[in-house]
């Protein structure tokens, strides 16, 4: 299939594209190369745009013949998104909706999405089902929210068949270690835990260990990023026109920031030092996935169900990027 990849050059993206290409697709990556977005594509196969330049993608669209998209192209740091949120609304929100006409426009009828278990705010349920009344308590949150709604009034109303694939906390590197996660600024947990183990910092910051959960410090549950990519293209396989899905992408373990990084300690054999900060705005305690559905509508299964094991091809691609990619 002719796949276009927006934001294929991106941490999930890359590793998405290069799957789909090694399932014999043929894959176009759409990338604007900004903020760490720095990851080997071929340059035949890349169309250096904005996610919002509708008469690009449309050519784009056209030229290459695309029969389903996947969109990676959006902000996805909570923190960020709670002190410039229009910095999300403008990137994840308009940014997706130019996509959805773009692809009206050029009769492209399959949409793979990007969502997040951030639509779901601070559930009362936990693990997550996919039924959990959506109440963000984020601005990221919230853009994820208004573009899975924008799909399914697409779907009803034009015929879009996508899949909403709500990623709990995207982690780890290809096991060959030639691709893996360096953003720019770097925020999350495990690339920073690893810049302490690579004499980059002196220590971690964690943030909050007053939250309702065992140690005090937040729950999140860690996804390794091939993991993801197999999740993709089962979804692609299986899109409908006229019909959306929506499913949660996490193993079912969940593991405390204080968990984690002493999982990055058996695995750098470092002592990471570790600090007590402040809570970070918009951290809800624990999320956790419900992963049935994603087993029972697309027969996924993580390979990766435990943080030391994604650790561990995090840890092989930052020990042979200490510096990232190009910096
Ligand atoms: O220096 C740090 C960085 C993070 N954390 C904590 O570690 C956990 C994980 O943080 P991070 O890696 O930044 O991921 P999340 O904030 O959980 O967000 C990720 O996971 C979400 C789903 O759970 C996605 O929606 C987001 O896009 C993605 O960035 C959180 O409790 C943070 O408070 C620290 O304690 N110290």
């Amino acid at each position: 299939m002719n796949v276009l990849v927006v934001g294929g050059a991106g941490y999930v993206g890359s590793h998405c594209a290069r799957l789909l290409r090694s399932q014999g697709h043929t894959v176009y990556v759409y990338d604007n190369l900004s903020r760490g977005h720095r990851q080997a594509v071929p340059d035949d196969r890349l169309v250096v745009g904005e996610a919002a330049d509708r008469e690009l993608l449309v050519k784009t669209l056209r030229d290459h013949k695309i029969e389903a998209v996947m969109h990676f192209a959006a902000f996805a740091l909570v923190n960020e998104s709670v002190n410039d949120p229009s910095l999300y609304y403008r990137n994840n929100v308009i940014a997706a909706l130019e996509l959805l006409d773009a692809m009206r426009e050029a009769d492209v009828k399959k949409l793979v999405f990007s969502s997040t278990t951030a639509t779901y705010g601070e559930p009362d349920t936990i693990p997550i089902p996919e039924t959990t009344p959506q109440n963000p308590i984020n601005p990221y949150g919230f853009t994820k929210l208004v573009i899975e709604q924008a799909m399914a009034d697409y779907a009803a109303a034009y015929g879009l068949g996508y899949a909403a694939l709500r990623y709990f906390n995207a982690a780890g590197a290809s096991p060959d270690g030639t691709i893996g996660e360096d953003h720019d600024p770097e925020s999350h947990l495990i690339p920073l835990v690893l810049q302490v183990a690579l004499g980059q910092r002196e220590s971690i910051t964690v943030f909050g260990n007053d939250y309702p959960t065992p140690d005090g410090t937040c729950i999140r549950d860690y996804v390794h990023v091939d993991d993801l990519g197999a999740a993709h293209l089962a979804a692609m396989d299986r899109l409908e026109p006229g019909k959306g899905i929506c499913v949660n992408l996490g193993t079912g373990n969940g593991y405390s920031v204080r968990e984690v990084i002493e999982a990055c300690r058996q695995v750098t054999g470092h002592p990471i030092p570790e600090v007590s900060g402040e809570r970070r705005a918009g951290d809800p305690p624990e999320l956790i996935a419900d992963a049935r559905l994603a087993k029972e509508l697309l027969d996924w299964t993580p390979q990766y169900t435990d943080v030391t094991s994604i650790v561990k091809t995090a840890w092989n691609w930052h020990r042979s990027h200490p510096t990232g990619y190009t910096k």
